[in-house]
């Protein structure tokens, strides 16, 4: 598994990528994580970032939004090198991507509109309270949640909806770029179907670009442009599901056509079918 898969284009880079990462090097100790990793995420895609558990794909979102310095490497976001970064660079920067770590990670001593209001704060010491609480309720509307969901405490709410929480205030400071850390971990399929269609959404109605770090195949087959695959510390492979299937690099042909991709698969293809017949009923009842 120590070389890229075959099959695939080299990746092409263009000045408009907005993370441009190359050589990485993360270790803890001797644990090596990341080995000379390289990735670029094309503007306005959702890109799918897999791999099997611990090989580094959290670690990977936190270098690329400066929690985590790596040994070696360089991360450019936005055109900004992260890796080099000023501290005065980096409030900069920061302004311009939103996150939501596994989990939700809300305050749970703050409301909902409270914790969404964090960032505003931070960043923004000048807006009056009157003001964070609109643009907070806005954040909360736009994230799916009703309105009364505003004054609640993180307890008092589902797991769906602590997402979406998580999510109203990553979107806080209308980010640029959104990292999410497994969105749909621990929710049912309908609640996870449903964070899918709002994040295609949000994506496409505030030109957003989507980091997504995922396990699950539903959501690759979905809302994902293009998906990479992390393994022996680097990315083995990028591209869409279809150039991954083209490969024959055994962790993603397990992966992609083991029973739950093909059932996530199978799905995909009888929705597609569904929403053609309806089409064409609607074309011909026109
Ligand atoms: N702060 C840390 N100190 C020491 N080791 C760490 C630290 N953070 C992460 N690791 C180790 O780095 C490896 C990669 O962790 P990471 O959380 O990025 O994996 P992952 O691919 O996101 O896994 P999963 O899919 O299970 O969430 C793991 O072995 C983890 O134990």
């Amino acid at each position: 598994m120590d070389q890229p898969a075959p099959h695939l284009p080299a990746e092409t880079g263009d000045a408009t990528d907005p993370i441009v990462i190359e050589g990485l090097v993360n270790r803890f100790g001797d644990h090596v994580i990341h080995r000379d990793l390289s990735l670029r995420v094309r503007k306005g895609e959702i890109l799918g970032v897999v791999g099997g558990s611990g090989t580094g794909k959290s670690v990977l979102m936190r270098s690329i939004i400066g929690l985590q310095v790596p040994a070696a490497g360089s991360i450019t976001v936005l055109g900004r090198s992260i890796t080099d970064a000023r501290d005065d660079d980096d409030i900069d920067i920061r302004a311009r991507w939103g996150v939501l770590f596994q989990g939700g990670a809300l305050f749970s001593t703050l409301t909902v509109g409270e914790n969404v209001e964090v960032p505003l704060r931070e960043f923004y010491p000048e807006l009056g309270d009157a003001l964070l609480h609109e643009i907070a309720a806005y954040k909360v509307m736009l994230s799916g949640l009703p309105e009364e969901a505003v004054g609640k405490y993180p307890a008092e709410l589902s797991g769906g909806m602590k997402k979406r929480a998580g999510l109203a205030r990553a979107l806080a400071l209308d980010p640029e770029l959104l990292f999410l850390d497994e969105p749909t971990a621990g929710l049912d399929p309908i609640g996870a179907a449903a964070f899918d269609r709002l994040t295609r959404a949000l994506q496409e109605t505030l030109g957003l670009t989507v980091f997504l770090i995922t396990h699950d195949l539903d959501t690759l087959y979905e809302i994902c442009d293009r998906v990479a695959v992390l393994a022996d510390g680097r990315v083995i492979a990028v591209g869409t599901i279809p150039e991954l299937l083209a490969t024959d690099h055994p962790w993603i042909q397990q992966y992609f056509n083991g029973p739950r991709g093909r059932a996530a698969r199978d799905s995909r293809a009888r929705a597609g079918a569904a929403a053609d017949m309806v089409d064409k009923s609607a074309a011909g009842g026109a």
